[in-house]
């Protein structure tokens, strides 16, 4: 990437200091009890939903472990992840992401207005799925969205697509633990994901001569409903703790993952849940590789409290949303530089 570009210069209050070193992390859960349910009984089920419910509520953020996903796998995307990355610019160019189709390969997210010091490449879970033509809200078009895959690399094509099924089990399962913790039946929320519009994301962060003026992913929420992130042995993830807004750096245990909730199940719980701000340093010698899925619904989804959590005294938070014109939404404006950054409070309902 070359000297700093003042692009990727961060305003001083954006600037990456002031981390909390003290050994306080997010919660560590053991899903055990899930992946190996035929020999659970259903008390130790409910006790582990509490316990997602719990890290949801104080941290929005919390790693797992026996989480059912093969580390075989995991390991090849990480490994197909750095050739690709490996490939001169050009090749990578080759597969860019579209303006209405966001999957492919860029160099230039603007998380808070600013640009990242990284690289990506998107996918999607359930490629080809329908998607909104645009962000406008009166444009009813849908087509379907695909993800432009490198010629001559089908290793990498497979291994994302592998990969991207391995999660989903991960994924439905905290999904039932979720529904369970809200007080829910456990697969309430399942129909949602039918057609899910969720994409991974692999981040490439190259090493940075200045540091402490960049981020590699500046301070955002995520858009999905879940997001299930692999990161490797180089630390970078941070959180911002609820209680004081301070910035925890999340520590890597091997082989597991971080989950976090996002904007959409910040909607579904009313605020109950909330996603939280989170952002990615980079340092000045190791190339740092970070996969994130962003699982996402249906496009045709109505986002909206979820009518069991609401009542007179506790009403709706949130206007109705489709969930493919969010996620549209907020894809359009992370790509431009234009004065603001979109976060699901604002679109909250006054009290
Ligand atoms: O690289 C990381 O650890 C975090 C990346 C992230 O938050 C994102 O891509 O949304
Ligand atoms: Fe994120």
């Amino acid at each position: 990437m070359g000297g700093i570009d003042p692009l990727y210069i961060l305003p001083e209050e954006y600037r990456p200091k002031l981390i909390i070193t003290d050994g306080e992390d997010i919660p560590l859960i053991d899903l055990l009890p899930i992946t190996n349910r035929d020999s659970s009984d259903p008390k130790a089920l409910q006790e582990l939903a509490d316990k997602v419910g719990d890290a949801c509520k104080t941290w929005g953020f919390f790693t797992v472990i026996n989480h059912g996903v093969p580390s075989g796998i995991r390991k090849k995307i990480m490994e197909v992840s750095r050739k690709f990355y490996a490939l001169p610019l050009e090749e990578k160019l080759k597969v860019r992401r579209g303006d209405h189709n966001t999957a492919g390969y860029h160099n230039d997210e603007h998380s808070k207005d600013i640009k990242d010091w990284k690289e990506t490449f998107d996918f999607y879970v359930n490629d080809g799925m329908l998607m909104p033509a645009s962000h406008e809200p009166d444009d009813p078009e849908v087509v379907p969205w695909f993800t432009p895959w490198p010629h001559n690399f089908p290793e990498f094509r497979e291994t994302c697509q592998e990969y991207g099924r391995e999660c989903e089990k991960l994924f439905f399962n905290l999904m039932e633990l979720v529904s369970m913790s809200l007080g829910l039946p456990p697969k309430r929320l399942q129909g949602y994901f039918e057609n899910q519009a969720s994409f991974a994301r692999l981040n490439h962060y190259p090493p940075c001569p200045n540091p402490e003026l960049v981020l590699g992913t500046g301070g955002h929420r995520d858009p999905s409903a879940l997001t299930v992130l692999a990161q490797e042995d180089i630390e970078g993830l941070d959180v911002q703790r609820k209680s004081d807004k301070a910035w925890v750096r999340v520590k890597p245990i091997p082989d597991s993952f971080v989950i976090n909730v996002g904007d959409i199940l910040q909607v579904w719980s009313n605020d109950l849940y909330e996603s939280v701000e989170h952002r990615a340093v980079v340092n000045s010698e190791k190339d740092r590789y970070s996969i994130p899925i962003f699982f996402h619904p249906s496009h045709d989804v109505v986002m909206k409290p979820v009518d069991e959590l609401v009542n007179e005294q506790n009403p709706a938070k949130y206007p109705e949303y489709k969930a493919g014109k969010w996620l549209n939404l907020r894809m359009y404006n992370n790509y431009k530089k234009h004065g603001f950054y979109m976060k699901m409070t604002d679109f909250k309902i006054e009290a």
